[in-house]
């Protein structure tokens, strides 16, 4: 990484004009959160804040009750009801045993499962500017292992407030985010080419479309940030780029050992066990191929750009930013790239599937698209807005399969929550999966309903504002959530413009840090004539 690090300082003094451009939104230090690309206000809304102080004990709060020390421990191994690959049916489990809010401990760990989204919406008003979760106890060592900075993801207090706010503002300003459209239009259009030439004769893919969807998700973050193709989707390419073959191989393996690690009994830290030498492997690998683009990125200048690129990349802004480290600055681009690789490419798998299985649905939005773009136009910013039904297709598909299950909170004072008092430290578990099946929350959760999440529509009671959050709320929700949105939203518009499709096998999902499609059928694309 010397030379990464010599770039940088190079790259320090070229960017110093760029250090003005882009400074709204997150740069001055106090956050707003996003207004979502899907039309849906992401604030924290305006519920109480107060707490009554005639709340009931921690003590009484229901829950199981566990062994001594380790709690309910034994419910998630081999004796127990639970499955690691099946985690979050466990949060369905627990909300029928003990209802909307419960305690556990397990090991040295105690929980809050949270369910009700007015919960959801104290906890995020009480949460204060620098909110803390749960660490990744794995991906924190191997970094400590490694000597890299922990990253925005593990940090907390004011060195995450440091990193997270470096690049926020390139991520989250609607003014930054929309240059992005013209290159994820041609991203976009680059995979549906591969999947119309890479169909078999009855129309199902016989390229591997999950693998095509990571490389449009690789593609499509690594030029947001770094503004640079990689070039993954390209068929005509004679050898394989080593770079992103590293990526994708590395966030496989990644991906296949971080939750036995992290979700399992730290055995690594006694003894360096399979599982964890594989996860040292792939942090390495990772590591120097995302340093190389990284200095790809840096070597590149204005002439060999793209000319479809913002004039100032993420990667630019932030080296001019004087209190981050060489060490900071490529953690900050790695780990966005991690995140934004399977997370996406999932999330469209998702959104494939409900357009499969929901034919008028599907119809509905092709119909939309034709009418905004036209039949094979291009996606500009102006389509982007109007294209309101597909954005509640996609919202729709969040809540029915959620990319992740959960997320956590642990504050540093006590809050009351549905009538309990919390104290602090305690992890509180925020379950929007069950949130967006329960009724009294989300009518009708049973039926694939995307206008429920159009503000104009009347035919059916909206959903709590809080109970289906996939990107999070607040101050630590996602960074990538605009540009994910964006990707998304410009891909299914092209695909269901172009394509028919159908599925003949049912949709499971099997939980890992973000939730695995479990397909038992396989898709079929119907080229549309134009
Ligand atoms: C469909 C795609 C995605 C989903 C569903 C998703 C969802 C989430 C969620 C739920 C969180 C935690 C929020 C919270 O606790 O309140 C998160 C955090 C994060 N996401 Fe995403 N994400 C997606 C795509 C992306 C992309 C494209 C990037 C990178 C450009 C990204 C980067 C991150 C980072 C760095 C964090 C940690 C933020 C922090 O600690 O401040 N995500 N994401």
């Amino acid at each position: 990484m010397k030379r990464a690090l010599h770039q940088h300082l190079v790259a320090r003094k070229l960017g110093a004009d760029a250090a003005t451009i882009g400074r709204t939104g997150g740069d001055s230090g106090t956050f707003s959160p996003p207004t979502s690309v899907l039309g849906h206000a992401d604030h924290v809304g305006t519920g109480p804040t107060t707490q009554p102080c005639s709340a009931r004990p921690f003590d009484e709060m229901p829950g199981p009750k566990g062994l001594p020390l380790i709690g309910s421990l034994m419910d998630y191994t081999p004796l127990g009801p639970f499955r690691l690959k099946k985690l979050h049916e466990s949060f369905f489990e627990r909300y029928r045993q003990f209802g909307k809010i419960s305690k556990e401990t397990i090991g040295n760990k105690r929980f809050v499962s949270v369910y009700d989204p007015h919960d959801i919406e104290t906890l995020f008003r009480t949460e204060g500017p620098n909110p803390s979760w749960m660490q990744l106890m794995a991906l924190g060592e191997v970094r400590k292992r490694l000597g890299k900075s922990l990253g925005m993801i593990n940090e907390t207090g004011e060195k995450w407030r440091q990193l997270r706010y470096a690049a926020q503002s390139k991520l989250l300003n609607p003014k930054n985010v929309c240059c992005f459209v013209p290159i994820l239009d041609d991203i976009a259009q680059g995979f549906v080419e591969n999947m119309r030439v890479g169909r078999t004769a009855t129309l199902e893919p016989s390229i591997d479309m999950d693998a095509e969807l990571r490389k449009w998700s690789l593609e499509s973050v690594v030029s947001a940030t770094l503004g640079i193709r990689l070039g993954c989707l390209q068929t005509n390419r004679q050898i394989p780029d080593k770079d992103t073959e590293d990526l994708l191989e590395s966030s496989d393996a990644f991906l296949e050992t971080w939750p036995t690690l992290e979700l399992g009994p730290p055995l690594y830290m006694l003894y360096p066990t399979k599982t964890w030498r594989k996860f040292l492997r792939a942090n390495e690998q990772w590591l120097s191929a995302a340093g190389r683009i990284i200095d790809r990125s840096l070597d590149s200048n204005g002439s060999q750009r793209d000319p479809l690129q913002p004039e100032v990349t993420l990667l630019e802004h932030i080296v001019t930013r004087k209190e981050l480290t060489p060490d900071d600055i490529v953690m900050i681009i790695t780990e966005l790239i991690f995140a934004g690789i399977e997370s996406t490419a999932v999330a469209m798998t998702y959104n494939l599937y409900t357009m499969a299985k929901n034919q008028a649905v599907q119809e509905n939005a092709r119909r939309e698209v034709n009418a905004v773009v036209g039949k094979g136009g291009k996606i500009t910013h102006d389509a982007l807005k109007s294209l309101k039904y597909v954005k509640a297709c996609i919202k729709e598909t969040f809540r029915v399969f959620p990319v992740f299950s959960m997320r956590n909170r642990i504050l540093d004072r006590e809050i009351v929550l549905s009538g309990y008092r919390v104290p602090p430290n305690v992890i509180i578990r925020v379950l929007s999966h069950v949130t967006g099946q329960l009724p009294e929350y989300v009518p009708e959760p049973d039926r694939f309903a995307p206008e429920r999440w159009l503000r104009d529509d009347t035919s059916m009671p909206k959903p709590h504002p809080f109970a289906v959050r996939p990107f999070g709320v607040g101050s630590r929700s996602c960074i990538g959530q605009r540009l994910a949105e964006q990707e998304l939203t410009i891909l299914l518009a092209k695909m269901v413009q172009q394509f028919h499709i159908e599925c003949d096998g049912e949709m499971d999902q099997i939980f890992n840090i973000a939730n695995k499609p479990d397909l038992s059928g396989t898709f079929k694309f119907t080229e549309l004539l134009n």
